[in-house]
């Protein structure tokens, strides 16, 4: 048997955690949206080879594409620490043009492949998202194990992994590669679930 390879090189692009991120009684409104709003629901896509399509192998989790009263104060918080999000990473200032949201709940089994934000379509237009920020929301104490974000070190094998505590903000630019460790959920009940509030800040 080969060894194995040497574990914990590479180097981070840089992200960012805060922890509540909104306001507590926005925050618990906004899951329960969530939770309000479960058989709107849809499963959640990924773009592979230049084709939208669904495969739970590579992306299982729900996901709605819209927070009905939450989205604009959701919004305004986005767009509020984009600039200084920028700054943080070392990306020149922009003008972002829009803030695109989605709800997404991931239960028992549920993960993301590793992945980065920014898809890349030959013969298209760059797609323009550049910030990434993930706010995390779920009942208290934590209904779940697992369902880490992890970021993985560009070209090497570190992982560092964030806690999806309830209102933490993480954030990144869409380029760094990350995924959603595996969860395991034992209650069954979609409030139960890991739900999470994904902002792209788009140029
Ligand atoms: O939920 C998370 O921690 C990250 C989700 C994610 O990477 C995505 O939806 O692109
Ligand atoms: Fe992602």
């Amino acid at each position: 048997m080969r060894a194995a390879p040497p574990t914990g090189n590479g180097r981070f692009l840089p992200h960012y955690t805060q922890e509540s991120w909104l306001p507590a009684a926005l925050a618990d409104g906004v899951l329960g949206y969530a939770i309000g709003n479960e058989g709107q629901f849809r499963s959640g896509s990924i773009l592979h080879n230049g084709t939208i399509m669904v495969d739970d192998t590579i992306r299982q989790v729900s996901v709605l594409e819209h927070l009905g009263p939450f989205h604009a104060p959701v919004a305004e918080a986005a767009l509020a620490a984009a600039p200084g999000l920028a700054a943080r990473f070392g990306i020149p200032a922009f003008t972002a043009s829009r803030v695109e949201i989605e709800l997404a709940a991931h239960g028992d089994g549920a993960h993301f492949q590793q992945h980065i934000d920014t898809f890349v379509v030959v013969n298209q237009r760059p797609n323009p998202r550049v910030l990434t920020l993930v706010l995390y929301l779920n009942r208290q104490p934590r209904p779940f194990t697992g369902g880490a974000l992890r970021f993985h070190a560009l070209g090497g094998t570190a992982t560092q992994d964030i806690a999806p505590d309830h209102n933490r903000l993480a954030a990144f630019p869409s380029i760094a590669p990350h995924s959603v460790q595996r969860l395991t959920c034992s209650s069954r009940a979609f409030a139960d679930r890991r739900f999470a509030v994904n902002m792209w800040i788009h140029r």
